[in-house]
């Protein structure tokens, strides 16, 4: 390794994102649901800093408490980072600095971020030059959510979620997320809702065995109309979460009142996600939930999939 190698810093970012519409059908013989998601990538980011190293190690700063976040083998950037070696046979490793913004455990897609802007980060630092296509592949490999970290914008999701298709969407919609002090462990909320169809005796219908998206969810996106995407909006997974955290359903009662258009738990949850008519109504539901002791943070969507911060 040359000394100008070992000073070379990549920065990749890659965004969270909330789930618009979560349809949740059958168990597959893999052990995943068969789900039908729109997606939305949202402006809160993952940055990815990769300097050349003979070992593979990740350390991260920011705000957010990463201290549940395993630094080892499991950590999602790490797997991708030695992914993309294995697959280019890239004989090196990589120090990954992740500046967090995104919520640990919160049903927003933080992990699967921190995967996709280090597979980016690492392409670019390493020169192996693996296109879009592959990249996405890879992706899939390391959790259903990745390649649409990669892609970002909004997008529809099928098979394990990782199967995506572009939404035609215009428009800007606005924010407001409602974090827990406690994170939601998305196979343990999956479990949960398997467990609660089974005590009610709630068989999966013919239709949710190939779950689909409302055609609202679609017609709002291309008309960029926040108040019908605020009533098209919908999460199986939220019973499920209600249950494991039954205090965030005062969490989404707030919000509504104090002026959010609806409120849904982020995928697994427990983010809560607020959908505002616009930046003044953002903040009215900000300073109700900050007032009620519930920590915020605002954003809007859709924004970029992953991509390099340097050239
Ligand atoms: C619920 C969702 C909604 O977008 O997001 P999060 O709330 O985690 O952000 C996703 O389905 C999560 O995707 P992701 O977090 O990438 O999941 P993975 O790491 O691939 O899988 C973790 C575990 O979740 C369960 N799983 C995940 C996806 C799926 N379609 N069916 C499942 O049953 C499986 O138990 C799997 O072993
Ligand atoms: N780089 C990473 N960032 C965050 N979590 C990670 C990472 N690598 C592994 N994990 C583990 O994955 C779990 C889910 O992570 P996260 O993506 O933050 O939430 P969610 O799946 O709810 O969107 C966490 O409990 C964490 O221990």
């Amino acid at each position: 390794m040359s000394a100008n190698q070992t000073s070379t810093e990549v920065a990749a970012r890659a965004p969270g994102k909330v789930n618009l519409f979560l349809s949740v059908g059958a168990v597959r013989e893999d052990g995943y649901h068969e789900v039908a998601t729109a997606y939305q990538a949202v402006s809160l980011y993952e940055d990815v800093y990769a300097s050349h190293a003979s070992d593979f190690a990740v350390t991260f700063e920011g705000k957010i408490n990463t201290d549940s976040v395993p630094t080892d083998g499991s950590n999602l950037a790490i797997k991708a980072a030695r992914l993309l070696a294995r697959k280019t046979g890239y004989r090196g490793g990589v120090h990954l600095r992740i500046e967090k913004n995104v919520p640990v455990a919160g049903g927003m897609g933080g992990g699967s971020a921190d995967a996709a802007a280090t597979l980016v980060a690492c392409d670019a630092l390493w020169g192996t030059g693996l296109g879009r296509e592959e990249l996405v592949r890879l992706a899939a490999k390391l959790g259903a959510d990745v390649p649409f970290a990669l892609v970002g914008g909004t997008a529809l999701g099928t098979g394990r979620g990782e199967r995506l298709s572009p939404a035609l969407a215009t428009g800007q919609f606005t924010w407001v997320f409602a974090l827990a002090d406690q994170g939601l462990s998305t196979p343990a909320v999956y479990a949960k809702l398997d467990e609660h169809r089974e005590k009610h005796a709630l068989d999966i219908s013919p239709a949710r065995e190939v779950p689909s998206v409302d055609n609202d969810v679609l017609q709002a996106l291309r008309a960029g109309d926040t108040i019908m995407l605020a009533n098209a909006l919908h999460n199986d997974m939220q019973v499920a979460a209600l249950q494991m955290q039954p205090g965030l359903a005062d969490v989404i009662e707030l919000g509504e009142r104090s002026g959010a258009l609806a409120g849904i738990v982020s995928g697994s949850g427990p983010t809560v996600a607020f959908l505002a008519e616009d930046s003044d109504a953002a903040l009215e539901i900000q300073v109700s939930l900050s007032a009620n002791g519930i920590r915020t943070v605002r954003a809007t969507g859709p924004a970029s999939g992953a991509r390099l911060l340097t050239d």
